[in-house]
């Protein structure tokens, strides 16, 4: 039996560009593998415009010295801020170390980041691992098709 994908019909595609909109997130115990992470690939992270929730924002700019724009804290609401970039395509790529051994205060914010990542089907690191792949991939560096929701076929179908 031939199975067809349930959202089939109401996707489209977009252009991830060359210069990627990249969010970096860690929880704190995560947060020294971040750094580390960061600063071994800061020659490949410099081509990209960088952005992170708060603490981890502070952090990496003075660990990195790169321009990074920071939201708001997580446990604050930044894991939602950054969620809402992504829903609007303003992120292209999610880095998240995220505490598998800690439970968080705001784990229904970090549940929801993760989803909407997933609905918007960007590229999402959850480990250091991970993220050496994907910062390895040639499709950092050249304009990406990948597949999206049709926002205007959604709407159209429900009003
Ligand atoms: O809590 C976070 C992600 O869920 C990260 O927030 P901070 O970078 O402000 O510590």
């Amino acid at each position: 039996m031939l199975i067809t994908p349930r959202s089939a019909a109401s996707c489209t595609t977009s252009t991830l560009a060359a210069r990627k909109r990249i969010a970096l997130v860690a929880h704190d115990h995560c947060k020294g593998f971040l750094l580390d992470w960061a600063e071994r690939h800061k020659a490949a992270l410099s081509q990209h415009n960088l952005c992170a929730t708060g603490t981890t924002g502070q952090l990496l700019s003075k660990r990195l010295e790169l321009p990074i724009e920071s939201m708001i804290s997580g446990p604050l609401g930044g894991d939602q801020q950054v969620g809402a970039h992504i829903a609007e395509q303003k992120i292209d790529m999610l880095v998240f170390f995220w505490d598998p051994f800690e439970p968080q205060p705001h784990d229904p914010d970090i549940k929801a980041l993760l989803r909407v990542a997933a609905v918007w089907n960007i590229p999402v690191a959850s480990n250091e691992c991970t993220a050496d792949y994907l910062l390895s991939s040639p499709l950092m560096n050249q304009p990406h098709q990948h597949r999206i929701p049709d926002y205007n076929a959604y709407l159209k179908g429900r009003v």
